[in-house]
């Protein structure tokens, strides 16, 4: 038997992209692994049998220590989050929706604030900027412009498969060029060296680059906080962690409950304001969505 390991980096309708010691190879899926419900993620780890060179065959998917779905992958290990600070100006209410899933995920969360280069000291961000950067995550400040913080960047996810994750036109794209302007290039080269005719792959993809893996995953772009209950965001928002275990009641919503310790805090000025007026939108949202009122 000729088996080998590798990661899943791309999945289509018939096949799977697995990366082996540097090679990407097209590998077709063992006949029962395509009925299983838990279907091949990007991010998988394979074993992969090569006893006919033309064909290698995912045999066993290695199991996953965590998944996530809406965009489907595995084993991830951090999430970066970018954010604008203007062009467009940074949006709170989405960055929030993003850590209140991603702390609901338990993912380990990097928040980075791009284009430093066009924000004036005066400007009103940093209010919100300081805010941020009370809540303990890292926090990195790049400009593709100026190549600023770029390297330290590249520290925070070697050896890692972060995934990279903002809305349209925050500066993904730059960024990842910025981390490697030749990433474009040989990812094309990728693609067109899978020569199995018209195929559709999923939007999700691996990047490798310096000693790091990045997901490209545009999905999470237009997430409605799928799968959370209110309960769920009243918990996992940022900046009440460790507060809403002192609310009265267990299932403390923070709206119009008894002895709410959000509110107070925030009243204390120890949440700061525009988290609890983001938190109120959100779950107005997420009400109407779920035809709850
Ligand atoms: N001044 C400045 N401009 C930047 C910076 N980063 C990105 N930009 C510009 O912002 C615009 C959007 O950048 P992209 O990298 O395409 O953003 P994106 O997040 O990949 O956008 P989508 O592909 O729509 O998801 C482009 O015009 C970039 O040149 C930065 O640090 N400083
Ligand atoms: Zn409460």
């Amino acid at each position: 038997m000729n088996f080998k390991q590798g990661i899943v980096i791309g999945v289509a309708n018939n096949f799977v992209e697995v990366r082996i010691e540097n090679q990407i190879y097209s590998c077709l899926i063992k006949g029962n692994l395509k009925f299983q419900t838990a279907k091949i993620l990007v991010g998988d780890y394979v074993k992969v049998n090569f006893k006919d060179d033309k064909n290698p065959l995912v045999e066993s998917i290695l199991p996953r220590f965590n998944e996530l779905y809406r965009p489907s992958i595995a084993n991830v290990d951090q999430v970066l989050i970018v954010s604008s600070l203007v062009n467009p100006f940074l949006s709170s209410f989405l960055l929030n929706k993003l850590l209140t899933i991603f702390n609901y995920y338990h993912l380990k969360i990097i928040l980075i604030f791009t284009k430093i280069d066009l924000v004036t000291k005066d400007n009103e961000v940093w209010t919100k900027v300081k805010a941020y950067q009370n809540l303990n995550l890292p926090v990195i400040f790049i400009s593709n412009v100026k190549k600023n913080g770029i390297e330290d960047l590249k520290k925070v996810f070697t050896n890692k498969l972060s995934i990279l994750t903002g809305t349209s036109g925050v500066g993904k794209s730059s960024t990842l060029n910025s981390l490697d302007n030749n990433l474009k290039l040989w990812t094309q080269d990728i693609s067109t060296s899978l020569n199995r005719g018209k195929h559709t792959t999923t939007k999700t993809r691996l990047y490798f680059l310096h000693d790091g893996i990045i997901a490209d995953t545009p999905g999470f772009s237009v997430f409605q906080l799928q799968g959370l209950s209110s309960i769920d965001i009243a918990t996992n928002f940022p900046s009440f962690t460790n507060i809403w275990q002192n609310c009265k009641f267990r299932t403390c919503l923070h709206q119009q409950e008894p002895e709410c310790a959000i509110k107070k805090a925030v009243a204390n000025k120890i949440i700061s304001g525009f988290f609890y007026e983001d938190y109120c939108k959100i779950l107005i949202e997420f009400n109407k969505i779920n035809n709850l009122k």
